[in-house]
């Protein structure tokens, strides 16, 4: 049976997002990571069971990569979706629009329009629940504008202009107009005539304001007929009621509850993020720690073998409680280290060792594997050559608890929902989660949730 929606994630966090946003509005979904090979080599069907399922996110790490290699993956990704028969395409980015001048939200969605024959997409990257709003174009974090949110010190891509009209306008060469609010709280007829008037004149970018659910509601059906949506995670709570409305979808019942692996819990931090910074700090007031710094990575592999150290006398411990290791630091300290190895170099450093630790530690205990940060996430999972995840119950707004095979392969005897055969994955967006999100996490995996306990 064909798809309905189908995701282009630019990261694997922003993947889950969107994932648990679709599977809470009631839609069956599967999250991938990489375009699946198999399937695109055959040229036929998906090497998945999409039998039972209405929507597939595809995971990329194309945020911060070279603008050619993001198209590229985007159009791969694009080109097996539409084989799955997807109805709607929805380009995730995230709801902080992290970007730079050369793209890649851009480039990325000219490339898909052009694919699809389309000739308009909205950019709707408003979260309200995560405090992610839009209005007159302008991106806000709660009550700030974006670039005073601390979203201006992120360390690879800073964004520094709350103007999205203006952000996106660099980056492409087609117009970029807006739907404003005013507009939007007319209705979706209205909404719908906008987004028209726009077309007429060659308009094929169009940000949109919204402030809540209710505006995202008004989008959504406004453009549900539209080949391409592009946005944060919001809009993907809409969606689903349209295509029930359109008869696309089916009326489903809960989200998966997933059954908690075995195994110790780990939280590897590279986000330095505001929000991953307080979670840091309320952490190490009452769990083990271990810092890494990529200054000290790059001198020497002692580093890298203290932090295995710590962690290997933490799961040696009779009943391991969750210990962090992290990266995580102030803008000041983040800065230093960029001045001396360059900002590609202290990444990747960060990067290597974080996904390094998490295979050669969930090789040797770990079950339960928090990780905080989209590319961190992105270099993780890579590592640990997860495929296909799928969504368990939400922590916090835009972070579910996931499931992935077991990488270490399942014990003999173990089916594959057991818990020994299964390794418990939370990706966390930079900006997500309350303050004790890194302990509640590990509490809340206990409690086997359903969408309407969480909603
Ligand atoms: N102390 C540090 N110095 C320099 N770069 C760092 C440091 N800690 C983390 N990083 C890098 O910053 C980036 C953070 O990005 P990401 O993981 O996407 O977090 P977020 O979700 O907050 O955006 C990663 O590439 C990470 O390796
Ligand atoms: O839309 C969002 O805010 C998130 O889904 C997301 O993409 C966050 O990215 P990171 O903060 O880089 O994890």
């Amino acid at each position: 049976m064909a798809i309905v929606l189908g995701g282009i994630a630019d990261d694997f966090t922003g993947a889950t997002d969107l994932a648990n946003n679709l599977v809470r509005a009631g839609m069956r979904t599967v999250q991938v990571i990489g375009v699946p090979q198999d399937a695109l080599q055959e040229g036929t069907g998906s090497g998945l069971d999409l039998s039972e399922v209405d929507a597939v996110v595809i995971a990329l790490k194309s945020r911060s990569c070279p603008v050619d290699q993001a198209i590229s993956e985007s159009l791969a990704a694009l080109e097996w979706l539409k084989a799955q028969g997807a109805r709607q395409l929805f380009f995730k980015y995230c709801s902080t629009f992290d970007s730079t001048p050369e793209g890649n939200i851009g480039p990325v969605a000219d490339a898909l329009l052009e694919a699809l024959d389309s000739t308009q997409t909205a950019f709707v990257p408003a979260f309200p629940i995560n405090g992610r709003s839009v209005y007159q174009g302008h991106l806000f974090v709660g009550d700030r504008l974006l670039n005073d949110s601390g979203m201006q010190h992120h360390p690879l891509n800073p964004m520094t202009d709350a103007d999205i009209v203006r952000v996106l306008s660099r980056q492409t060469p087609h117009g970029v107009g807006l739907l404003n609010h005013a507009t939007l709280s007319e209705g979706a007829q209205a909404a719908g005539e906008r987004l028209a008037t726009l077309k007429a004149q060659g308009v094929r970018h169009v940000v949109c304001d919204s402030l809540d659910e209710r505006d995202l509601e008004v989008l959504a059906e406004a453009l549900v007929e539209h080949a391409l949506v592009t946005g944060g995670s919001g809009l993907a709570q809409a969606l689903p009621a349209q295509y029930r409305r359109k008869g696309w979808l089916a009326q489903i019942d809960d989200a998966a509850v997933l059954s908690p692996a075995q195994g110790a819990a780990m939280v590897l931090s590279g986000s330095c993020s505001r929000m991953t910074l307080k979670q840091v700090a309320h952490f190490t007031q009452q769990h083990a720690a271990f810092a890494l710094d990529p200054v000290k990575l790059n001198a020497s592999d002692a580093h890298f073998e203290a932090a295995l150290d710590f962690a290997r006398e933490q799961l040696a411990a009779a009943a391991p409680r969750p210990f962090l290791i992290y990266a995580s630091a102030e803008p000041e300290s983040v800065k230093a280290a960029q001045v001396s190895l360059g900002v590609k170099q202290a990444g990747e450093l960060i990067e290597c060792a974080l996904a390094s630790l998490a295979s050669t530690l969930v090789a040797e205990g770990v079950g339960r594997l928090l990780v905080a940060g989209g590319e961190t996430s992105g270099a993780v999972v890579s590592a640990l050559d997860i495929r296909e995840l799928r969504i368990g119950g939400q922590i916090d707004p835009g972070v579910p608890w996931t499931q992935a095979p077991h990488p270490a392969g399942p014990h003999p005897a173990a089916s594959l929902s057991s818990p020994d055969a299964v390794l418990s994955l939370a990706l966390k967006s930079g900006n997500f989660g309350g303050e004790d999100f890194f302990t509640r996490a590990f509490e809340t995996l206990d409690i086997p949730q359903s969408s309407e306990e969480t909603a």
